[in-house]
């Protein structure tokens, strides 16, 4: 074991502080990765905060880690020193699940092991990536591509994965219409990735106040939600709708503006229960679904493909001393559109 700086949350209702954390051992599968950047993603806050249930303290936040591979054990093959790597939300799985072998690991029947927060198959628990290194078996570990910067790299591991595989599961594509509800960091990179497989996107925001970025991140219209001629005019249109709002909101008219057979899919998690009026979904077939990030192969297939069409987060790098701050601004819907962490600044 070895001790690494961190930034940690000592309870659900304390900021989180500088301080250190203990790091496994290399062993023959893993591969030591020295932090450069960790993405701020909602679910860390939700976290830290007890939204999801009761946590164990001190708990360093941090799933959409990018670095570089600083030491390699005995059996590694697939990563080597010196390679720009990402992990994001899972550092293991039990591989033998029926889900598992389909390599939809965050689907495994036995619970994946969330990088941080879960229990790891030695008993400690998890740590994640507001810290300066870490230690990840590499099957869980994906390879950055030459041609994206590793900062606006960290978001795409969860961020990135969260939204591109539900775009990928449910055909987004040509002739495919497509809402993102939430233009946050999901929501931005839902934007982007849809953009990119050739739908024609729609965000749906409470306000009109990011329209000018939403249109410049490739959606082709834009309205807002607090507008209610907005659920008229949109009224059967879409064939698919991806919600990242961290909030509840009113599920059933959303259904609504969904066209027939079309399907609309929470990423978003609130810990509250978002009822649904049933009618919504019979009068058009329509269903309602929720998506948990991807598999570590689709989340290196989703890598390779923002290295082929140029696509990154937008981000605002942050020093550590900042976290307590962006954590306030997340919750304020004041981000454009994700935090990373200069990991150089926790010494
Ligand atoms: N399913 C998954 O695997 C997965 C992965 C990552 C994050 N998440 C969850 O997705 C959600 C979004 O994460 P994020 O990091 O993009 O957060 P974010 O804060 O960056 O974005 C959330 C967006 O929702 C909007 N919003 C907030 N309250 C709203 C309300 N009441 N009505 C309408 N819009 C509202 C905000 O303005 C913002 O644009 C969180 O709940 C997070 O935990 C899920
Ligand atoms: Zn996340």
């Amino acid at each position: 074991m070895f001790s690494v700086n961190a930034y940690a949350a000592p309870s659900a209702n304390e900021p989180l502080v500088p301080t250190t954390i203990e790091r496994r051992d290399v062993g023959a599968h893993d591969v030591l990765i020295e932090i450069k950047y960790a993405g701020i993603c909602h679910s860390d806050i939700h976290t830290v905060r007890g939204d999801w249930g009761p946590q164990s303290y001190p708990l360093a936040p941090g799933h959409e880690i990018a670095g570089i591979v600083t030491a390699i054990g005995s059996e590694v093959t697939k990563h080597a020193i010196g390679d720009q790597v990402g992990v994001g939300c899972m550092v293991n799985s039990c591989r033998e699940c029926k889900n598992c072998r389909k390599g939809e690991e965050q689907y495994c029947l036995k619970g994946m092991t969330g990088t941080y927060g879960a229990v790891d198959r030695d008993g400690t628990i998890t740590q994640g990536g507001y810290s300066t290194h870490v230690v990840v078996t590499e099957d869980f570990v994906v390879r950055i591509p030459q041609g994206i910067e590793l900062d606006a790299a960290a978001p795409l591991l969860c961020a990135g994965i969260t939204t591109y595989s539900p775009l990928r599961h449910w055909g987004a594509g040509p002739g495919k219409k497509v809402a993102v509800v939430g233009l946050g960091g999901l929501g931005h990179m839902a934007v982007k990735l849809a953009h990119a497989m050739g739908a024609d996107v729609t965000v749906l925001s409470q306000s009109l106040k990011k329209m000018e970025d939403g249109l410049r991140l490739g959606a082709d219209q834009y309205f807002a939600t607090s507008e209610p001629a907005t659920f008229e005019k949109l009224a059967r249109t879409f064939d698919l709708i991806i919600n990242t709002v961290s909030a509840p909101i009113d599920i059933s008219s959303y259904l609504q503006l969904l066209t027939l057979d079309g399907a609309l899919v929470n990423v978003g998690a609130p810990a509250e229960p978002l009822p649904v009026n049933v009618f919504s979904l019979i009068t058009g077939r329509r269903s309602f679904a929720g998506s948990a990030i991807g598999g570590i192969r689709e989340t290196q297939e989703m890598l390779d493909f923002c290295a082929e069409h140029g696509i990154g987060a937008e981000i605002e790098v942050i020093p550590a001393d900042k976290i307590n701050g962006a954590y306030e601004r997340v919750l304020a819907s004041d981000v454009r559109y994700r935090f990373v962490i200069d990991v150089s600044t926790l010494g």
